[in-house]
């Protein structure tokens, strides 16, 4: 307790919000420093990333799918993990360094929120990342605790607070009450899919292909989960399949809802099927307190309608979506002497 009260006057203790798509860090009193995709550039088939280490973030998405060939931009988190541990170890170092600065002569203690479903396995690695990155400490929060906490609802009451969070890669979907979760489901789907459904639709349907960039453009422009007041349309560039040739076309928002039926019904899936698990007084309390969902992916438009359609249940989307797990983990980051022994954790071995 002393030795880290110490350590801690030297160092800038951070909490971090690993995302398949966007990394966020915050720092004790600060709040979010740094919000950047979780992408790095390296040299193909190396592990080196371009310029001197600092292709991460920003620089490298808007690399993505447009690299030439000695060039990959990568993501190393994929469905919510660690797919590429190398990779995320030097992004993590890059971000640590970023915030922390290079002059600080300790090891900052890192707060990581991680998605409730991953394994042992998975856990670990993350841990590992986070050491070889430069943490001194780790202490490992359940997103969707976090994300609870960001969003404002009052988790540590004997009342039923629901979460989901609909990120790139994962939907988390609990049920929390007393400051712990009581029920919870996680899948493996989550806004990327959304793209990817997109991808497949114009590639069946028109013999356009194109990439992940314009298909995330498109679900953002005109996607939708119900019929809108005035439908959109939408003009999208590819290649074509057969001429191998660039073209244009014209898109409607109809369509695009009917091609993300897929993914948006085992969200709504996951959400049913949590429900299901609650216990009877706690989902009594939802019919009053409703449900709250977050991510990225709960701003697509009228996601919150279907989910509220589907489960007989009110559903708002919480202020600022993106940043809810963030804000939730620097709460954590807050409180750290007084949670810390409640948080999973793993000391850095010192030689
Ligand atoms: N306006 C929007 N409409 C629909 N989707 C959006 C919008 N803005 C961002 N998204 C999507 O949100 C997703 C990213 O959300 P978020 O940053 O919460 O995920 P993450 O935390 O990185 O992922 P995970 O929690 O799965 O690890 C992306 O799929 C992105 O395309």
């Amino acid at each position: 307790m002393f030795r880290d009260a110490i350590l801690g006057k030297f160092s800038t203790d951070m909490g971090i919000d690993l995302g398949t798509c966007n990394t966020l860090v915050c720092v004790r009193n600060e709040g979010i420093v740094l919000n950047e995709p979780s992408v790095v550039a390296v040299r193909k088939g190396t592990n080196i990333v371009l310029n001197n280490g600092s292709a991460v973030g920003e620089v490298a998405k808007e690399m993505l799918g447009k690299t030439p060939g000695s060039i990959t931009a990568i993501r190393p988190l994929k469905d919510g993990v660690i797919s590429d541990f190398e990779i995320t170890e030097a992004m993590l170092s890059y971000f640590i360094k970023k915030v922390h600065g290079r002059g600080r002569l300790v090891r900052p203690r890192v707060v990581i929120s991680i998605p409730s479903g991953i394994t042992e396995v998975e856990r670990r690695a993350v841990i590992d990342s986070a050491e070889r990155a430069g943490a001194r400490k780790v202490y490992l929060v359940d997103e969707p605790m976090a994300a609870g906490i960001g969003a404002g609802l009052p988790i540590t009451e004997p009342t039923a607070s629901m979460i989901v969070d609909i990120g790139g890669g994962t939907t988390e979907v609990a049920i929390m009450s007393l400051a712990d979760i009581s029920s919870c489901s996680s899948i493996r789907v989550g806004g990327d899919d959304f793209d990817e459904s997109i991808i497949s639709h114009l590639k069946r349907t028109y013999n356009l292909l194109i990439g992940e960039a314009r298909a995330e453009k498109v679900k953002i422009q005109i996607g939708s989960a119900a019929p809108l007041g005035e439908e959109m349309t939408m003009e999208v560039a590819g290649r074509d399949t057969i001429s191998g040739l660039p073209r244009k076309i014209v898109i409607t928002s109809e369509e695009i809802r009917e091609a993300l039926k897929e993914p948006i019904s085992q969200i709504i899936e996951c959400v049913t099927v949590t429900l299901e698990k609650a216990e009877p007084e706690l989902a009594a309390d939802l019919i009053d307190n409703g449900i709250h969902i977050c991510g990225g992916g709960a701003m697509l438009r009228s996601l919150d309608k279907v989910l509220s359609q589907a489960t007989g249940i009110s559903v708002t989307i919480a202020d600022d979506p993106l940043t809810c797990v963030a804000r939730g983990t620097n709460v954590y980051l807050e409180n750290l002497e007084q949670w810390k022994d409640t948080m999973d954790q793993a000391d850095y071995t010192w030689d």
